[in-house]
This record gives structure tokens, C-alpha cells and sequence, in this order.
């Protein structure tokens, strides 16, 4: 496969080796991070893919074992992390290698964070709220290099890991100021084999980071600019690489701008996350993919607080119609990528929108929304979604 992906080394937010093949680097990586025995935590089905055996062979080729930890989730939850952290201690392990889509990366993350901390500290202790993330041992956080293999997430310059707790069916967002990777290799060639409705789904999941903090009303112009031009590059990049998975510039443009989409929602996320997280911890749906569902509603849902940005957007993007035209070209591009315009679609039931609108507004990405969102309008917003 030919592309122009230029090779380069980036710092923002961490350090970024990016470019096509560099997943080569990574036992010199391991090295530099002082990590002697790597665990490389992954999904089942990644397990079995050549991507994860190359990258496999490249450790055991430096005498860094091939110890991989693959019982994780999609939707990962703390039964995933206990095995894992059983695993990591056995083996006696000092790093951890996170490899993979938004779940092996976040469990990774969170194998990580919690392998060393004191007995008695529950992983539910550190959930993003106030500053409950010093009840932690920052000292005792193990060392992390993450190696995305989907292009949405962008978990892999985040602080934070998602965790579906399995008894409440909650998810939560667990956060730690060092938990951010020491290091991420960025290698578009990974992420060439994604089935084409994760290819979809985790680029929306791209936009809705960057349309989401591109709306919070928070001051932050540097996430600001991030976020304009990370929804450019999915909007010229997605539709050219669902149809043409091996577009390696194309995917690189798509690794950029998922990375960057986690860099500018430190500014805030809003609705469509909220909605989003409990139907994915009660029906298990695919993150993104659920968040490209309710877009185009809670666009709407917000028209009052943003249009002018997004009329602003819009321009900058070369979408015409202002506000209306900006809606029309994400459920163009949603119909494109086969993704429902129904929640309906992916199994959602009336009669628990009670229940999910209750947990949407306990998910603190409430708060980012750019209109303050009460039981009765979001119990609403998700009638619109059905
Ligand atoms: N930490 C964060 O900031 C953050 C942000 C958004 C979402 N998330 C979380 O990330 C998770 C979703 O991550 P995701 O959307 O990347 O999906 P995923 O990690 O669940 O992967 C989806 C599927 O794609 C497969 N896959 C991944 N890469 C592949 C490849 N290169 N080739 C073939 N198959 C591949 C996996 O095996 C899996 O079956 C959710 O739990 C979500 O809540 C975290
Ligand atoms: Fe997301």
C-alpha cells in the first residue's frame, strides 16, 4: 500500500510516534519507558489478529516476553480488570502495553492505575468528580504505552478509562491526572482491518468528541481550534475510508483527528455522550456508533446556544445551510456509513427511557451540554431519539 504519511514524533499531550510502521518501535519503547516485562492487554477478537502477533513478535524479538491479557469487553467492566490485574501481578509485570479500540486501551489504563494501589481502594473511588482521583497513589501508577488500533476513542492521549460497573450497569468515567500514556504510537496500518461498522462508528465517535467540545460553552480557544479542524478531517476522511479501508493517508488523517477530538473535549463533552453511556451499559451497543445515532437530535435539542458557532463551522467546513445544513450533512454522512437514525434500531426500549434519562443526568458529561438539561427536557431529548 503506498500513502504520504509522513513519520513524527509529536508532545501534545503526550508523546506521539506517528506514522505508518512505527508500531516497529515498540519494544525500543518499552525500554526507554524502563519496562522490562510488558503485559499487553487487548480485546478477545484482537487477540487473534495478526496485528496483535506482530506486535507480539516485535517484544519477544527484544526479550520482552509475549505475555498478553485478552478477557476484556467490549464495554469493559471492573470483573475485566480484577482478571487482568490478577494476570499483570503473576506475571510479574511493570508496564503495561494497552493495545486496541476504546476497550483494551481504557482496561489497560485501568489495570494500570489500580495493579499497585493500596487494599480497600475501590476503582469506583477515582470516578471523574472533584478531585476524588487523590484518594490514589499517583507513585504507584504503572507505566503505559498505548497503541490505538481503531481510530475514535483517542483514549490513547486521555487521562481517563471508561468502566461499566456489571452490577449497577452504570458507566463511569475513572480519571487520573497520571494516567496519561508515557508514550502512544500512532500507526495508521493498524487500524486498516477494522470490521467497516467500527470503521464508521469510531470515526463518528471522532466527531462527536470534537463537535461536542467544540460546543461546550467553556472558555478553552486552543480545544476550540482542535476541535474545528478535527471534525474537518473526519468529514473529508470517513467516507473515503469506509469505502476504501486501505487508504493509509486517509486513516492517518483519522488517527489525527480522534486524537485530537480527546485533546479538545477536555473542554467538555455534552448530551450525546450522556445519552450515550447508559444505553451503552444497559444494551452493550458500540460507543460510537450510539453516539452518531443521537447527533442530529441533540443538535437541535442545543439549537438555541449554538447556532451561531456552528454557523461559524459550517462555513469553515464548506457545508452550506448554516445550522440546518450542518444537521443535514451528519445524517448524510450518517446514512452513508449505514449507521440507524433510531434508537429503536438498536434495540432501545420506551418503556426504560425513564430509567436512562436518570442515568444521563448523573453522567458528568451533563454538564458540558451547552443547555442545562433537566429530567423532563432530557427525558424529551431521548423521545426525539426513538
Ligand atoms: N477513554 C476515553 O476517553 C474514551 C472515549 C470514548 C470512548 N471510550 C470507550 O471506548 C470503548 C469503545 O472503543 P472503540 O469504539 O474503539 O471500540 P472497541 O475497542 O470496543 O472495539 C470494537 C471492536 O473492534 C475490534 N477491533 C478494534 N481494532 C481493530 C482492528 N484494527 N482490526 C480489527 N478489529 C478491530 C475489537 O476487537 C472489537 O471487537 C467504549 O467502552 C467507550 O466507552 C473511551
Ligand atoms: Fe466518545
Amino acid at each position: 500500500m503506498t500513502h504520504n504519511v509522513p513519520n513524527r514524533n509529536w508532545s501534545y499531550p503526550t508523546a506521539i510516534k506517528f506514522g505508518v510502521g512505527r508500531i516497529a518501535e515498540l519494544a525500543d519503547q518499552c525500554k526507554a519507558a524502563g519496562i522490562a516485562k510488558p503485559l499487553l492487554v487487548t480485546d478477545k477478537a484482537l487477540a487473534s489478529l495478526p496485528i496483535t502477533a506482530q506486535a507480539l513478535d516485535i517484544l519477544e524479538a527484544a526479550d520482552l516476553g509475549r505475555a498478553v491479557f485478552s478477557e476484556v469487553d467490549p464495554n469493559p467492566n471492573e470483573q475485566n480488570m480484577q482478571d487482568g490485574i490478577k494476570v499483570y501481578r503473576a506475571g510479574g509485570h511493570d508496564g503495561v502495553i494497552a493495545f486496541g479500540g476504546g476497550s483494551g486501551l481504557d482496561l489497560g489504563k485501568m489495570i494500570a492505575l489500580m495493579a499497585h494501589q493500596r487494599d480497600g481502594l475501590s476503582v469506583w473511588d477515582l470516578e471523574d468528580i472533584d478531585d476524588w482521583y487523590t484518594r490514589a497513589d499517583a507513585d504507584k501508577i504503572a507505566p503505559v504505552i498505548a497503541v490505538p488500533t481503531t481510530a475514535g476513542t483517542g483514549s490513547e492521549v486521555g487521562r481517563a478509562g471508561v468502566l461499566t460497573n456489571s452490577v449497577t450497569h452504570k458507566k463511569k468515567i475513572i480519571f487520573h491526572p497520571k494516567l496519561m500514556p508515557v508514550v502512544t504510537i500512532c500507526d495508521p496500518a493498524l487500524t486498516v482491518g477494522m470490521p467497516r461498522f467500527i470503521t464508521a462508528g469510531t470515526g463518528m465517535d471522532a466527531l462527536a468528541h470534537c463537535l461536542e467540545a467544540y460546543c461546550s460553552p467553556f472558555y478553552h480557544p486552543m480545544s476550540q481550534g482542535i476541535a474545528l479542524e478535527g471534525m474537518r478531517l473526519v468529514f473529508e476522511n470517513l467516507p473515503q475510508v469506509y469505502d476504501n479501508p486501505n487508504d493509509l493517508d486517509a486513516r492517518a488523517h483519522m488517527m489525527s483527528a480522534a486524537a485530537m477530538g480527546a485533546v479538545a473535549f477536555q473542554k467538555g463533552l455534552g448530551a450525546i455522550h450522556s445519552l450515550s453511556h447508559p444505553i451503552g451499559a444497559v444494551y452493550n451497543t458500540h460507543h460510537g456508533t450510539t453516539n452518531a445515532v443521537v447527533m442530529p437530535m441533540v443538535l437541535a435539542f442545543n439549537r438555541s446556544a449554538i447556532e451561531d458557532r456552528i454557523e461559524k463551522a459550517a462555513a469553515y467546513l464548506g457545508i452550506a445551510g448554516g445550522f440546518d445544513g450542518f444537521c443535514a450533512a451528519i445524517m448524510d454522512l450518517r446514512a452513508k456509513l449505514g449507521i440507524p437514525a433510531h434508537l429503536t434500531a438498536m434495540g432501545v426500549e420506551a418503556s426504560r427511557l425513564d430509567e436512562l434519562t436518570e442515568m444521563a443526568l448523573e453522567d458528568p458529561s451533563c454538564g458540558g451540554n451547552p443547555i442545562e438539561m433537566t429530567r423532563e427536557n432530557t427525558r424529551a431529548l431521548f423521545a426525539s431519539c426513538m
